[in-house]
């Protein structure tokens, strides 16, 4: 423990010694004053990088280091040190010592010597003769647990565990705080193997409730980050969650991973310019999440592409009135969509064309000899005409009517506003939005499910941004004649302490991390020192390195189009469960999902142990999916309590009092979760003044109160689940947000039912 404590304390002190410097070298630069524009760029690189290292630094210091293996022979390490053998610690980041060879003092959890660590078992040894797990509190030491890996090793610690597994359930037993927490001491290799899985391609990880996918699919997005770092910090990681409560709930994993650069949004944030406010029914949900909704918005804009009927009268200011016919207008759509453009892009061929046809009967109308000659007039007045016609407001105005430029947000809300002309009534009453038909603010509460549709629209109608390109194109010119000189500049002041891999290729990058001055200044835009995730954040035609999507199961087809837009390259890692699809527009399955998009080419990978449930309470919820699906099996609960769930039948009145005594026993703090069907929430709300509760609950909060859907993917050391056959009822795939409601409790389940409701459930009948 001694010897332990003394290495660990020196791991701070580095630690310490790296937070100063990189502080140190943020506020010199701040502080520097620069005129010329060339270094004030570099100013600002340079202080955005070392900003960067110092949150990371900072980061980590919760469980700097946990871990150490031991490798060699039995014999190498008579006296239990290690000494013989080499011995790696391992840790959050890597570390090297301030000496002439920096010497590796911790290895990244990530790196390939570390991989034994959570691999290795007595029957595989990968060359380990022990395995240390160091347990800290702050800066101390305050335990170990020991694995003899080579069963011919007769030396002894004293700190040798007799079960395997202690730390592993030490920490699935710990209470919960309202924040996800990493699993990087604890990794098992069935989830190390996809954690470390090839970064290219589609990799669906599919696992029951509490398998580890949430954890697994943020430990990826942390090893892929360090593995493929040069692509990946540019590209930069997209995670995407069901909800902002749930965002919350992991927004601390990757940090604490020393992982800052990542973008964690919903679906409902991916269209920059548009917060998604409104809510959606799920009628209305389901509707505009349909696959068929891509075809119908292009249907909505070729109506918007209109003909004169029969004919557009033109009062030109100074000519009179111009006459354009339905014919002319047709040819003239038809040569614009043919192009093959978007919307807004072909405006202007179907504008030339209108120009020229309405130049044309002007030049036969004033330039007609009277006497059946030839026209008057020569091909400069003719040409000058044509001028005049395309800059008057009235030709202008007529070619707005048949083509408008529009936005997406105009186009959505003109289809929101009248859907019934290419819905069922039914289905167009689900969507239908009153309001103005035009007008880029015709809707001021967008909801979530309206976001595919915009970007759906958005690229329908494409973008005329040929100015700001040419201008972009200029500006890059000039990035590139001095990006040289910064190259030169931070190769002299490179970043090496997080390295403990052989090849120096990845680690923390440093701008001669880039090769050359060409990517160099297209990473660093002039005067945008923003990270490469909150570039991504702003922009619509992104395309992220990698993409993580979790509750897969939950996004509608329209949201799936929209996330492999932003993922051409189609390296995604998509976690979920079918069994727990509760939104009526999600998908019943992978296939069914990825077929468009890569046919057959993507990898399944299923986990099947259920580290947070214990077995007691998994037997109920399984209970719950068996009416559904009679062949459902459940994954393996690593864990029993011995504590059966406390079911409870009551009369109707007293169904809100009884599940608001039963939060008080919350024997050992932690967090506790009243799950309750939408309609019963205000008045458990009134019963539990303390709880916290509605649209963004504060999870962090003792008790919290929330519906189903909002439970999803969180969870709790106690859960109340209130009328069961009520959640059950309460939509179409009711079954699944029961079974999602019962199975977020780490440590005990009550549930409070109406007795005068029948129940098919016989372990609910309490
Ligand atoms: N190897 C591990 N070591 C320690 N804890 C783990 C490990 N794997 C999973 N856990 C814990 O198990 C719990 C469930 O994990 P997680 O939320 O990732 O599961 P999930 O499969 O996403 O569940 P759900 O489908 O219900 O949302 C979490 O508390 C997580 O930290």
């Amino acid at each position: 423990m001694q010897d332990e404590q003394r290495f660990v304390s020196l791991l701070y002190a580095r630690l310490d010694a790296l937070r100063e410097r990189a502080g140190a070298a943020v506020e010199a630069t701040t502080g520097q004053v620069t005129t010329v524009r060339q270094s004030r760029v570099e100013r600002d690189i340079r202080v955005a990088e070392d900003s960067g290292l110092l949150a990371a630094l900072n980061a980590v210091e919760s469980g700097l280091c946990f871990g150490r293996i031991d490798l060699g022979p039995a014999d190498a390490g008579a006296d239990g040190t290690g000494a013989g053998g080499a011995t790696h610690h391992i840790g959050r980041i890597g570390m090297r010592a301030d000496d002439r060879e920096r010497t590796p003092l911790l290895i990244d959890w990530r790196a390939p010597v570390a991989r034994p660590f959570y691999l290795a078992t007595g029957h595989t040894p990968m060359g380990l003769r022990r395995r240390r797990h160091l347990t800290t509190r702050g800066r101390e030491v305050t335990a170990l647990h020991d694995e003899i890996m080579d069963l011919g090793d007769t030396t002894r610690t004293g700190h040798e565990d007799p079960d395997a597994d202690a730390v592993l359930l030490a920490a699935l037993n710990s209470a919960r705080t309202g924040r996800m927490s990493d699993i990087v001491q604890t990794i098992q290799a069935e989830q190390d193997r996809i954690i470390r899985a090839p970064y290219q391609g589609v990799r669906v990880v599919e696992g029951g409730p509490g398998t580890g996918k949430t954890a697994v699919a943020l430990h990826r997005a942390a090893y892929l980050l360090y593995a493929h770092r040069e692509q990946l910090a540019r590209r930069a990681v997209l995670i995407v969650g069901p909800n902002p409560a749930f965002l919350g709930y992991i927004g601390e994993v990757l940090p604490s991973l020393g992982e800052t650069g990542v973008l964690l949004a919903t679906v409902g944030e991916l269209f920059p310019g548009v917060v998604a406010t409104g809510t959606d029914t799920p009628a209305s949900a389901e509707v505009k999440g349909r696959a068929e909704m891509a075809r119908i918005l292009a249907e909505e804009l070729a109506a918007r592409q209109t003909l004169p009927d029969p004919v557009l009268e033109i009062a030109h200011e100074e000519y009179g009135t111009l006459t354009l016919d339905r014919d002319t207008a047709a040819e003239a759509r038809q040569r614009a969509r043919d192009t093959g453009e978007p919307h807004n892009l072909a405006r202007p061929a179907f504008a030339f064309r209108i120009i020229d046809a309405l130049t044309a009967q002007l030049a036969e109308r004033i330039g007609a000899d009277p006497l059946g000659g030839p026209n008057l007039l020569d091909p400069t007045d003719i040409a000058q005409l044509g001028k005049e016609i395309a800059t008057s407001p009235e030709v202008q105005a007529a070619i707005d009517t048949l083509w408008p430029t529009l936005t997406p947000q105009e186009l959505v809300a003109g289809f929101l506003a009248e859907p019934g002309d290419r819905l069922s009534a039914r289905d167009a009453a689900a969507v239908r939005r009153s309001g103005p038909r035009t007008g880029a603010d015709a809707i001021d509460d967008w909801t979530p499910a309206d976001v595919p549709l915009l970007d759906e629209a958005a690229e329908l109608l494409g973008e005329d941004d040929s100015v700001a390109r040419a201008a972009a194109a200029r500006e890059r010119q000039e990035r590139i004649a001095y990006a040289q000189g910064v190259l030169e500049l931070s190769y002299g002041s490179r970043t090496q302490e997080f390295e403990d891999k052989e090849d120096e290729d990845s680690e923390v990058l440093g701008a001669h991390d880039v090769i050359d001055a060409e990517r160099f200044a297209d990473r660093h835009e002039e005067a945008d020192t923003r990270s490469a995730a909150e570039r991504a954040a702003a922009d619509r035609t992104w395309a992220f390195g990698h993409i993580v999507v979790d509750e897969a199961q939950e996004l509608s087809a329209m949201a799936w189009r929209l996330l492999m837009r932003r993922c051409p390259s189609r390296s995604m890692t998509l976690v979920g469960d079918p069994a727990q699809t509760g939104d009526a527009a999600g998908c019943d399955s992978w296939r069914q999902i990825l077929g468009p998009y890569v046919g057959d080419r993507w990898e399944l990978s299923r986990i099947g142990v259920n580290y947070r449930t214990p077995a007691e309470i998994m037997a109920v919820a399984a209970e719950v999916r068996r009416t559904a699906d009679p062949d459902f099996e459940p994954p393996t609960s690593v864990r029993a309590t011995g504590q059966e769930p406390d079911v409870r039948s009551v009369e109707t009145s007293q169904l809100l009092r009884t599940a608001a005594g039963m939060t008080t026993v919350r024997p050992g703090g932690g967090r506790l979760a009243v799950i309750a069907p939408p309609a019963l929430l205000p008045g458990l709300a009134a019963e539990l003044p303390d709880a916290s509760w509605g649209s963004a609950p504060d999870l962090t909060r003792p008790v919290v109160l929330l519906d189903a859907r909002q439970a999803k993917g969180l969870e709790f050391d106690t859960v109340v689940v209130v009328a069961p056959e009520a959640i059950m009822a309460g939509s179409p795939r009711g079954t699944n947000d029961l079974y999602v409601a019962l199975t977020r409790a780490t440590q005990r389940l009550g549930v409070v039912r109406d007795a005068s409701v029948p129940s098919r459930l016989p372990s609910l009948r309490g």
